[in-house]
């Protein structure tokens, strides 16, 4: 059976419905299970003989989601554009990045989705005038079916709705009743259990494809922040290409290194949350309501340097079950 075309029980061919798969997230920095991730749901479709997946699509949540260790967007995307420089199918999109403000995961969805439709709806209408986003997977319009966007997320997001205040249940439902959940197994997450105690998800549980990961792999952004910040080796944890830029930019308080003589200089970058200032800090405090928001500041004395520590408090920024137990793991 070739990925296109699957056989009916009268051996009739019928061609595969054609799905495409988007990651939002923060990605700072990417590291190789974003990508994975794309990987094991592609060939878990083929081996299923259910879809045939034309593309893949990174989409880097705006600056503004202030989640801690969030560098600028500009560089999130060109660690990515760095890493996704080997794959055939899987693109950025900057379209969150360019918006005026954090855009919610629904809109997201649905932006891609309907810029996909009308391209394979309007053939007449060329190539948009020859400028497709970078995005776009190739050869939308070989056929004239749609081709339906879903999501794409590692369990800890999926556990993350419970989250109260965080989604909003109509996005929620929005989600796995229109587009499609695909959802990557991960150390500390138990998504079958956490579909059977939500009734909504429970409803839409056809629509939601669960996926074992069989050769995990914890690497996170956050070990690999903590691990550059404290001087520590991440080679083999991520791409050459993105720690030579982490380095080059002096990325997550690195220890870079100066053009001219290579030698090693400590420099201390800006990264939401880590290490803003106490006026920018304050300045974001009165319009507290999306998620990942600075709403306490904290600030102490080590000797003559005052070091200001953004918090992240409150339910609507709380890391999820999956999250704080992956953390807390390297924490021991
Ligand atoms: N090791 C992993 N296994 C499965 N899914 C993962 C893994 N790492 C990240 N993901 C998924 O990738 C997507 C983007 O996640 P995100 O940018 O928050 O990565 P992260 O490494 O978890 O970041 P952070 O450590 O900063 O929270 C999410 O859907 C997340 O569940
Ligand atoms: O749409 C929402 O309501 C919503 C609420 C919380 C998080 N998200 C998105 O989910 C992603 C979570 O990324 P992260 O790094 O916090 O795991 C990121 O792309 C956010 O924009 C989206």
């Amino acid at each position: 059976m070739s990925t296109l075309i699957e056989h009916d029980q009268m051996n009739n061919q019928r061609l595969l419905p054609r799905i495409a798969l988007i990651a939002c997230g923060s990605f700072s920095p990417p590291t190789p299970m974003h990508f994975r991730m794309f990987e094991i749901a592609k060939d878990f479709f083929k081996t299923q003989g259910t879809h045939h997946v034309v593309g893949g699509i990174v989409s880097p949540t705006h600056d503004s989601y202030q989640k801690k260790g969030l560098v600028a967007g500009t560089h999130r995307f060109a660690m990515l554009k760095l890493a996704l420089q080997s794959s055939t199918w899987i693109k950025t999109s900057d379209w969150e990045i360019q918006q005026a403000e954090w855009t919610r995961t629904l809109s997201v969805l649905q932006y891609h989705q309907n810029y996909m439709n009308n391209y394979i709806n309007s053939p007449l209408e060329g190539d948009m005038n020859g400028t497709l986003p970078g995005w776009m997977p190739p050869g939308l319009r070989e056929r004239q079916d749609g081709v339906q966007l879903k999501l794409l997320c590692g369990a800890d997001l999926l556990e993350s709705f419970a989250v109260p205040g965080l989604w909003a249940d109509k996005d929620i439902e929005d989600i796995v009743g229109n587009h499609g959940l695909v959802v990557i197994s991960r150390y500390g997450a138990n998504p079958e259990k956490f579909i059977f105690e939500s009734d909504l998800l429970t409803k839409y549980q056809k629509n939601i494809t669960l996926i074992t990961n069989w050769v995990p792999n914890e690497v996170s952004s956050t070990m690999i922040r903590r691990l550059i910040s404290r001087g520590q080796s991440v080679k083999y944890l991520l791409d050459d290409r993105v720690i030579d830029y982490i380095q080059m930019q002096g990325l997550f308080n690195c220890k870079t290194f100066t053009l001219d003589n290579r030698k090693p200089t400590s420099m201390n970058v800006f990264c939401c949350g880590e290490n803003e200032s106490i006026a920018s800090a304050k300045k974001l405090l009165p319009s507290r309501n999306g998620p990942g928001q600075v709403i306490q500041v904290v600030t102490s004395e080590k000797g003559t340097k005052v070091t200001t520590e953004l918090q992240r408090i409150g339910s609507a920024s709380d890391e999820s079950d999956a999250k704080k137990k992956k953390t807390d793991a390297v924490n021991v």
